[in-house]
């Protein structure tokens, strides 16, 4: 079904149950697209599941997800990724023997309808690899290019992550936590990088995040999650002055 106002992102009473327990109870979620979205709650509020569910890792037992107005509930994550959808992890998610450059090249390489194959050696005319390069160049990356991704410090994998979604095409991104365990002088860096995907790119960008003073800077909406239910979905202004919010999450997180 069609609806005036077009989503990048629709969430219609998404609901799931393992072995009896709730853990999403009936999200609704509507998201515009060009929209930066902050998601909050208190651990184990079902955050990281409903990213799980939006991108296609878990399957919902009721309700749908849709992306650009279509159904994307029943399709798999390799799918979603190609309609367009990128996702970092609360742990980073690179291959750690692979170097910072091909890290990045593989996905652009995918993200241009190639494989995801590892044999194929980059070429220095390589599409994939000069998108490679702009992405670490653009993240501040590039001098890191050859070094094995599991060698970089945290706040660098960081970065590395979101290269990646620079250098694919991506348009609906998830960002889980991705501040966590980032040293405090990474983390201005990182900001801009989240807005380089916002503003440069024009991503929507969706993300959990703990530092809530970094967030409440950067976002323009923020959803509460609480035992799985959206609670509030408003401007970081109201969000923070909300009492239901104080009390169901920010006195708790304190
Ligand atoms: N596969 C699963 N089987 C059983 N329970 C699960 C499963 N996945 C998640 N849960 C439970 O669902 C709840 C929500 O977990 P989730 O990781 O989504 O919370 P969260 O809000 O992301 O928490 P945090 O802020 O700590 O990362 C938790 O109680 C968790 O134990």
């Amino acid at each position: 079904m069609s609806t005036a106002v077009p989503s990048a992102l629709r969430v219609e009473g998404l609901g799931l149950t393992i072995g009896g327990a709730t853990i999403l109870d009936g999200i609704d979620l509507d998201i515009p697209p060009g929209s930066l979205v902050g998601v909050i709650g208190p651990n184990g509020a079902g955050k990281t599941t409903l990213f799980n569910a939006i991108s296609g890792v878990v399957t919902p037992t009721s309700g749908r997800v849709l992306m650009d107005d279509r159904d994307i509930t029943g399709t798999s994550v390799p799918a979603r990724a190609r309609a367009g959808l990128g996702r970092t992890f609360q742990t980073s998610s690179n291959f750690p023997r692979l170097s910072v450059l091909e890290n990045v090249r593989v996905a652009a390489q995918a993200a241009r309808g190639g494989s995801y194959s590892l044999l194929r050696f980059p070429r220095g005319d390589d599409a994939a690899t000069a998108a490679a390069h702009e992405a670490l160049t653009q993240v501040g990356l590039e001098h890191r290019a050859h070094v094995p991704a599991g060698d970089i410090s945290h706040g660098d994998k960081r970065k590395l992550e979101i290269a990646v979604l620079l250098a694919t095409d991506a348009r609906l991104v998830l960002l889980d936590e991705p501040m966590a365990g980032v040293g405090s002088g990474d983390v201005p860096g990182l900001v801009e990088r989240i807005r380089d995907l916002h503003r440069v790119k024009g991503c929507t960008v969706l993300m959990v995040e703990h530092h809530l003073e970094v967030l409440m800077g950067l976002v323009e909406k923020v959803a509460v999650l609480v035992a799985g239910r959206i609670v509030a979905f408003d401007t970081p202004e109201r969000i923070m002055a909300d009492p239901r919010v104080q009390a169901a999450y920010l006195g708790s997180a304190a």
